[in-house]
């Protein structure tokens, strides 16, 4: 059954499944600590553990205002969300490890919440419709009529109309839909393992998501140059590829070279593992009971 206590631990696991998964192109993982000299893999850790409990808190809220109007669910869900970050941050001593990450999986355990209170069965593309009935309209109110660019998605947006983590959201998850869930199902149906199909999943994501963290960083050039990398490296075979980890290490060393990192990829691809969880194909490796597979109530 659906509940606070598999909700909150599935994210938990997305985290660390996410930040174990080595090498990994200018983030943090098990080798190194990609372009960033204030995070490692236990400050990742402690991130997670401080998140977790909020994921749970978000589901019952969305389960008590499973009836609220999608419209007006997200104001009375944000003030959470910023007590969750405000978590994270004391963890971490002040570093923003998981922005990116509280904002997702928060509205996908929210929406997990009210599909479950409306005894809706929740499967991956149901709980991504939710997120973006939740986020309608986010990116015009936030980013194209909003006041003075107060962060670093909101300034991108001017500069380049990159919707990031809002866009994201408002889209349903858009990206993981028509790249990373595919990429980990095509992985799994070929008999790969959990680690090379989280690998098939951040090549596609680095070969198709719009990183805000990416131009933050290294300006559009930035983000053209990895996605340009990734496709190549999707072409000459992806996974399939016999040096495929060997290549993954050499875009990691040429990433950390320009000081640039792929958070938001990251983060998505903590989302793809979680959404994995919630679906209905029996052979992409969900590990659920037949009873739980399709998030039954
Ligand atoms: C809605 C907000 C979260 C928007 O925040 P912001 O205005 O900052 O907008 P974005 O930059 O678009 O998003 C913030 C983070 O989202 C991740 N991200 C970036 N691009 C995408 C994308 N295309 N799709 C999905 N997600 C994306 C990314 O987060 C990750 O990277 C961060 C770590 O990397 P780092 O380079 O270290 O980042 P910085 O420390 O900022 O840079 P340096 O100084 O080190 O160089 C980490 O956050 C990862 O998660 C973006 O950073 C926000 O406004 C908001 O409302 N939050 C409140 C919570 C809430 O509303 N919750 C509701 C549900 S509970
Ligand atoms: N592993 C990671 N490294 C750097 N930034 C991240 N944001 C989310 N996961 C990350």
């Amino acid at each position: 059954m659906l509940d606070t206590r598999r909700v909150a631990g599935w994210g938990h696991e997305a985290l660390i499944r996410e930040v174990e998964l080595s090498p990994k192109p200018g983030l943090v993982d098990r080798f190194n600590n990609g372009a960033h000299d204030d995070m490692d893999l236990a400050m990742f850790r402690a991130s997670a553990a401080a998140i977790e409990p909020w994921l749970g808190v978000f589901f019952r809220f969305g389960r008590s205002e499973c009836d609220r109007p999608a419209a007006d669910f997200l104001p009375r869900l944000r003030p959470q969300g910023q007590a969750c970050e405000r978590a994270m941050l004391r963890a971490t001593g002040g570093v923003n490890t998981h922005k990116g990450s509280v904002f997702a999986l928060g509205l996908l355990s929210a929406a997990a919440g009210r599909l479950a209170g409306r005894g809706v069965a929740a499967d991956a593309d149901g709980l991504c419709l939710e997120v973006a009935a939740i986020c309608d309209g986010l990116v015009a109110r936030e980013l194209r009529d909003g006041g003075p660019a107060a962060t670093a998605g909101e300034r991108l947006y001017r500069e380049h109309g990159l919707p990031g983590a809002r866009g994201e959201a408002a889209s349903g998850f858009a990206t993981v839909r028509r790249h990373g869930l595919p990429a980990w199902r095509r992985a799994r149906a070929a008999g790969h393992g959990e680690e090379a199909a989280l690998h098939a999943v951040l090549l596609n994501l680095l070969a198709y998501n719009q990183d805000t963290n990416l131009v933050a960083r290294g300006g559009i050039s930035a983000l053209h140059f990895v996605q340009t990398r990734a496709r190549a490296l999707l072409v000459a075979g992806g996974v399939d590829a016999a040096d495929h980890l060997a290549e993954m290490a050499r875009l990691d060393r040429e990433m950390i070279e320009r000081h640039i990192s792929p958070g938001g990829s990251a983060d998505l691809l903590a989302v793809t593992w979680f959404l994995s969880r919630f679906s209905l194909y029996p052979d992409d490796g969900a590990g659920l009971g037949s009873s739980a597979r399709a998030g039954v109530v």
